[in-house]
């Protein structure tokens, strides 16, 4: 028997990552190739007629899986009845901006879609923030939503774990898949940390199969923070393909189950490690279909403690530079 669809938001339906991830869904990447999906597409209503083009391409690839797809410029018609909602929708930084510089210009998007979240979705849809700042972002999409569950919105740092997978696969000389136990602590930013201090390849310490800590603190940790920064000043624009990619694995494992391993997922603090509670920081996590365990009892050392304290310091700064807006 054919499974029922599931629903799925979009928002920023008219830009560059949803030029990858629309496709990428539609395919069945996020849900497999047994699951139907139904696409409800969000976004200004000065990019409605872009929406519509994209629309006429993914008919014109003829999906099997694509069951509907429904284009609005209303939140609260995006989330109605959605299993889960990617919230991408929100302006990019350029060349020499930081991602908390973008604060002002998105803050007051994530406090109407957390209203329109709260008034309209099923409790139980999982819900992606992707735009920047993204923990901060989701924090006000939580604060703007006090009936919705807070456990179900995250924020994206998958594209960071990611990056530091594939950097630590190439200096190890072992295959990506083969890296466990890796985590990316904190925000969104350059303070995000980039922890391989439980990471192991083929089970054995990947810090004893690398031995170099020096590359570690000087190359490996910079490198992944200000990756983002690279990827604008090489291609005057932001990455998108790889942030899609990111999205679709950071949902899948928490919607299909990561199977044991550990991923990096910005959720909202419950005082573990030291973190305020209900702030959205880089955490490790294993999910079993739905629902997310918190890996809550690691042993951090002094050089943890110090890059953890860093950015969850810069958190602490963005909450409380978006105080007023939530006022
Ligand atoms: N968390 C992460 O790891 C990453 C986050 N990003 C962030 O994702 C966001 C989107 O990036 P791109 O797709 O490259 O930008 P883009 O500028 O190509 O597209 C953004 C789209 O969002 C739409 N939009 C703006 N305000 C909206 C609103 N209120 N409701 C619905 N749609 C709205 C715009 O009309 C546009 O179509 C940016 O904030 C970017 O910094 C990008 C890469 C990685
Ligand atoms: O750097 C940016 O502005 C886009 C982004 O979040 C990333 O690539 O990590």
């Amino acid at each position: 028997m054919t499974k029922a669809p599931l629903r799925i938001a979009v928002s920023g339906a008219a830009g560059q990552i949803c030029y990858s991830l629309l496709f990428r869904i539609a395919a069945g990447d996020l849900f497999g190739a047994d699951r139907p999906v139904a696409l409800h597409l969000l976004d200004l209503p000065q990019a409605q007629n872009a929406v519509r083009g994209v629309v006429m391409e993914l008919e014109d690839c003829a999906f099997p899986l694509l069951s509907d797809v429904a284009v609005t410029d209303d939140p609260n018609a995006a989330f109605r009845d959605v299993d889960a909602a990617l919230l991408v929708g929100s302006r990019p930084r350029s060349k020499g901006m930081e991602r908390r510089d973008l604060l002002s210009a998105n803050a007051e998007i994530f406090k109407t879609q957390g209203a329109a979240l709260d008034a309209n979705a099923k409790r139980e849809a999982k819900v992606l923030v992707v735009g920047n700042p993204a923990n901060t972002n989701a924090f006000i999409l939580a604060e703007s939503a006090p009936n919705f569950p807070r456990d179900n919105i995250a924020s994206m740092i998958r594209l960071d774990h990611n990056r530091a997978q594939g950097q630590l696969a190439a200096k190890a000389g072992v295959g990506v898949g083969e890296i466990e136990k890796l985590v990316v602590w904190g925000n969104h930013s350059p303070t995000m940390f980039a922890d391989w201090t439980f990471a192991t390849a083929n089970g054995r310490p990947l810090n004893e199969t690398i031995s170099d800590e020096a590359w570690y603190r000087e190359t490996l940790i910079p490198k992944v923070a200000q990756r983002g920064s690279a990827i604008i000043e090489a291609r005057d624009a932001s990455s998108a393909a790889s942030a899609a990619n990111a999205a679709i694995d950071h949902l899948r494992d928490w919607m299909l189950g990561s199977d044991g391993r550990w991923v990096s997922m910005g959720l909202s603090s419950i005082g573990a490690y030291g973190i305020p509670e209900g702030l959205y920081c880089g955490v490790p996590a294993t999910c079993t279909a739905g629902s997310i365990e918190r890996i809550e009892d690691l042993k951090i050392d002094e050089f943890q403690r110090r890059m953890i304290d860093r950015t969850v310091a810069e958190l602490v700064e963005e909450r409380d530079a978006v105080r007023a807006l939530l006022a």
